[in-house]
């Protein structure tokens, strides 16, 4: 059974549905990707299932029954943007959130898993972009949630703190624990996902595990290949549909093996060779006939 459903899920502004009819279903246990460009309705959709925004329509069903307020003690929910006090030591943060609830989570532990130990004695306004995603993270994990959101976890890091935090989400994950997370990063959901639905103005426009989407949207890799090669040889029949695209000749093929086998028989250097996989972008791209950045 999954452990967080929608049917029909709803939300309308000014008479338009920015989420609209959503049906959604995450396993337990995995990461879930909720992707799309600005304004696809990933924040409204996210705040919906956290229980801060009151659906127009539709249910949520957490492990097959409607949610209720027990619901909440099983979640963890990091936002885009928490308000914290002014003046407080990380170590204050940590103990003020921990007296909101009955059961916290072992201190140390927490301090461990987020890599907390070096920062405790700091304000927490004097933090890092990471060093502070880290610590919402911990005050996320604080009641030991079976369901962890995160909202745009990554957006405005750095890239080597991106990877720290991905980190950290798959050592969560691998304690199964079941994430839910809105990104706008499509390289963050192939590293991070297990499943990932792809949102477009309030609708679902395909959802899956990325590699199998990508498998079934794309068959075979683009082929490049320095235009020099071809020198004072004919294009090989198998490259015919070739088009050129700067100093590269370049040809989308469905048989990626038997294409480059095929031109080395034909005596074409592979030197400077490069091979495409079709990414979540071009998905998207493919599906709505726009960019995803949409910034
Ligand atoms: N309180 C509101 N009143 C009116 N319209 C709203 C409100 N909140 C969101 N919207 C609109 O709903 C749509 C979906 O917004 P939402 O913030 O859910 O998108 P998003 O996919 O999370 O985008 P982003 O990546 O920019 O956060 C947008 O067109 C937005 O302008």
């Amino acid at each position: 059974m999954p452990i967080l459903s929608t049917r029909g899920l709803t939300k309308t502004y000014d008479g338009v549905n920015v989420v609209d009819k959503l049906d959604l279903d995450i396993p337990e246990g995995i990461c879930f990707g909720l992707l799309g460009p600005n304004g696809a309705g990933k924040t409204t959709t996210i705040e919906m299932l956290e229980g801060i925004l009151p659906p127009n329509a539709g249910t949520i069903l957490y492990r097959g029954e409607p949610v209720d307020k027990h619901f909440f003690q099983k979640v963890g929910i990091q936002f885009q943007h928490t308000a914290l006090p002014d003046f407080l030591k990380v170590n204050d943060v940590l103990n003020l959130f921990s007296r909101f609830y009955d059961q916290p989570m072992n201190r140390d532990e927490l301090i461990a898993w987020c890599n907390l130990e070096d920062i405790l004695e700091r304000d927490h306004r004097k933090l890092s972009g990471g060093q502070k995603q880290r610590l919402l993270l911990a005050l996320a994990l604080m009641n030991d949630p079976d369901l962890l959101f995160l909202d745009e976890p990554t957006t405005g890091l750095d890239p080597q703190a991106r990877r720290n935090f991905w980190e950290l989400v798959r050592s969560v994950r691998s304690r199964g624990k079941t994430i839910l997370l809105t990104t706008h990063y499509m390289d963050e959901a192939e590293q991070l996902c297990d499943e990932i639905a792809v949102l477009d103005k309030g609708t679902i426009l395909t959802q899956g595990a990325p590699r199998t989407l990508l498998n079934q949207h794309f068959k075979g890799a683009l082929i490049r290949i320095p235009v020099g090669n071809f020198a004072a040889k004919a294009i090989p029949p198998e490259f015919a549909g070739a088009e050129q695209k700067g100093d590269f000749m370049q040809l989308q093929a469905t048989q990626v093996d038997a294409t480059l086998s095929e031109l080395i028989a034909s005596g074409v250097s592979l030197n400077g060779l490069q091979v495409e996989s079709a990414t979540l972008d071009d998905l998207f791209l493919k599906l709505t006939g726009h960019e995803l950045r949409g910034e």
